[in-house]
């Protein structure tokens, strides 16, 4: 099992930072950001595997839950920029195809490392250090405020209370 919520965190920022490929692929396209389908999908694969890790599926699709409502989070940051400020908007389109598996392998990658921070995440010192965890990961991945507050987000369902 895990000795701290670095790994966990940090898998949660790349997630984070993912969501400006996955804006960039649907700004400007007929693809809504919110895809219902696809959020269930990865809700029913959480589920799913989730007692063989040992967790209580419940409170791993609510992990995930803040996951995607952190990247919904970035992707209507970024539409807001880039509608006011055209200029910032990106110039290629990335392939919404080639980043889901991206996503799929984080998402397997952060149910792994929940599954070890049970006891960590079940501490009376969870909150404290899933904040000092966060701030670091915003130094670490340069992230400005749009990106820390998303962190924040998907961070929001570490601990349990
Ligand atoms: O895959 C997408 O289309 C995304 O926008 C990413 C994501 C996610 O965080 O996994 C976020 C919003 C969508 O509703 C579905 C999934």
């Amino acid at each position: 099992s895990s000795t701290s919520l670095w790994h966990l965190t940090d898998l949660a920022a790349q997630r984070v930072a993912i969501a400006d490929q996955v804006a960039a692929a649907k700004y400007g396209t007929p693809s809504p950001i919110d895809d219902p389908v696809r959020e269930q999908a990865i809700y029913d694969s959480v589920a799913a595997r989730a007692p063989q890790l040992g967790l209580d599926p419940a409170e791993a699709v609510r992990f995930f839950h803040a996951q995607i409502e952190a990247n919904k989070l970035v992707q209507r940051g970024l539409y807001a920029r880039w509608t006011a400020h055209p200029a910032e908007a990106p110039t290629t389109r990335p392939d919404l195809g080639q980043i889901r598996p991206v996503i799929d392998r984080l998402n397997t990658d952060l149910l792994t490392e929940l599954a070890a921070t049970t006891s960590l995440r079940e501490a009376r010192s969870c909150p404290v250090r899933q904040l000092v965890a966060a701030g670091f990961a915003d130094v670490v991945h340069r992230f400005d405020g749009l990106h820390a507050q998303a962190l924040a987000e998907a961070t929001s369902a570490t601990c349990t209370d």
